[in-house]
């Protein structure tokens, strides 16, 4: 039986794939593994018996992904799984940042008692005219699995597309329309573009990307998109361009003290990737891959370990190793199953930064004492017997 625990309340659709198995338990700590959206896990005590997180979104700035593999705990992600929704709100972002429908739907609640509102509307409507998207150009930053789609969708209603993305996969190249204009200096888009989207993960070298200085290299009234993550934007400087008019519009998903109500910005409570589909996508996706795991060691789509995938196992047993990436380590393994009189049928070994993860099936049992005597090795993180 499999503990899990829900961090964030998590697509119900998804839970169902757990059988009986799993139970869920209420408190965190009870758990060996979690499924979380945007719950601040760096807040958390990350205890032994966590085996793996599951984050049911895109980005992960939100769990301690390091730390989990200097313990062998996996994290997961489920890439593209809410790419749609996001994909959506952001053409949204773009048509309230060119049409002042906020104001214009306002100022009809405002009215909505006079009984002549209907002739005044013809008047009053002046103050809420504005541009077409269709013929500006869009610069993207980041050709992900969100950037992708919101480039073909914007080429289709008729933008110019500048992408952006020196680390873009194979997957994502071929999906993007050729009618997309590949830029290999961001700083083309600052210079060409009339609304700039941000899709790439909070990292160390992404943090406040959008600066007074990138500001600076930007057409006046240019329209900057952000749902991202905030801290990709410095804030204070946007705010800054917002009052002396070189940027027209600030579109964010991220609200806080700096931002909210401010003129010229508007912000979405963290909307993204608040659509049905897209939660039932995540938690499917979540719920599979920590199976899988659980069950078998398979990982796939983690973002501290390697992929590795053997299917189920049909020998008599399988352990797991997560490990340092350092030479020697097979041979030790070996050597302790060797003298033990066990034969590896079947394993595979792969390694990702400085961590390493082994699976090996097995032609006998493993008892405690050879167990104990891998886990002993300095360079063992941890290990798990799965059958
Ligand atoms: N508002 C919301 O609810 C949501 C927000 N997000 C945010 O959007 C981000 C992107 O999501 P996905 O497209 O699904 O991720 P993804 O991993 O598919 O795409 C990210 C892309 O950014 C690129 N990249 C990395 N560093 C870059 C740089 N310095 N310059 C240009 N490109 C760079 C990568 O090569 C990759 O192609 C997530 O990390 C997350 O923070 C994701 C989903 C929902
Ligand atoms: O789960 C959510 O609503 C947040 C989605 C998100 O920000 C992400 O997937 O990176």
């Amino acid at each position: 039986m499999f503990k899990y625990n829900c961090l964030n309340p998590i697509s119900q659709v998804g839970l169902d794939y757990f059988d009986e198995k799993y139970e869920k338990v209420d408190d965190y700590k009870d758990a060996e593994a979690v499924l979380v959206r945007s719950a601040n896990m760096h807040e958390l005590e990350i205890k032994d018996n966590l085996l793996a997180v599951a984050r049911a979104g895109a980005g992960v700035n939100n769990i301690p992904s390091d730390l989990c593999a200097e313990k062998g705990i996996v994290v997961f992600n489920t890439p593209g799984a809410n790419a749609n929704g996001v994909k959506e709100l952001v053409i949204a972002g773009m048509l309230l940042a060119s049409r002042d429908l906020i104001g214009g739907i306002s100022w009809v609640n405002e009215n909505k008692e006079d009984p002549n509102i209907q002739k005044v509307v013809e008047k009053a409507k002046k103050s809420f005219a504005g541009g077409e998207i269709s013929g500006k150009k869009l610069g993207i930053i980041g050709l992900g699995a969100i950037g992708v789609r919101v480039a073909n969708a914007a080429t289709n209603l008729g933008m110019e597309v500048y992408g952006y993305d020196p680390y873009i996969s194979i997957d994502a190249a071929w999906s993007l329309s050729r009618s997309i204009k590949h830029i290999k200096n961001v700083e083309e888009i600052y210079k060409e573009c009339d609304f700039i989207t941000i899709h790439v993960p909070l990292l160390d070298s992404t943090k406040k990307m959008i600066d007074k200085s990138a500001i600076s290299l930007m057409k006046n009234d240019v329209v900057i998109l952000n749902f991202a993550r905030d801290l990709l934007v410095n804030e204070e400087d946007m705010v800054e361009a917002l009052k002396n008019g070189k940027v027209k519009k600030y579109v964010t998903d991220f609200p806080n003290p700096t931002v909210a109500g401010v003129e010229g910005i508007i912000a979405t409570p963290h909307l993204g990737a608040s659509t049905e589909e897209s939660e039932i996508n995540c938690a499917k996706m979540a719920v599979k891959q920590l199976k899988d795991y659980l069950e078998n060691g398979n990982i796939k789509n983690s973002v501290n370990y390697p992929s590795c995938n053997m299917g189920i196992c049909t020998d008599v047993s399988r352990i797991l190793i997560f490990h340092k990436n350092i030479k020697n380590m097979i041979s030790q393994f070996t050597t302790i199953l060797g003298k033990a009189d066990i034969n590896i049928c079947n394993m595979t070994n792969k390694s990702r930064g400085d961590s390493a993860y082994s699976i090996l099936d097995l032609d006998k049992v493993v008892n405690d004492n050879v167990l104990n005597e891998i886990k002993n090795i300095e360079e063992v993180l941890r290990i798990r017997v799965v059958k």
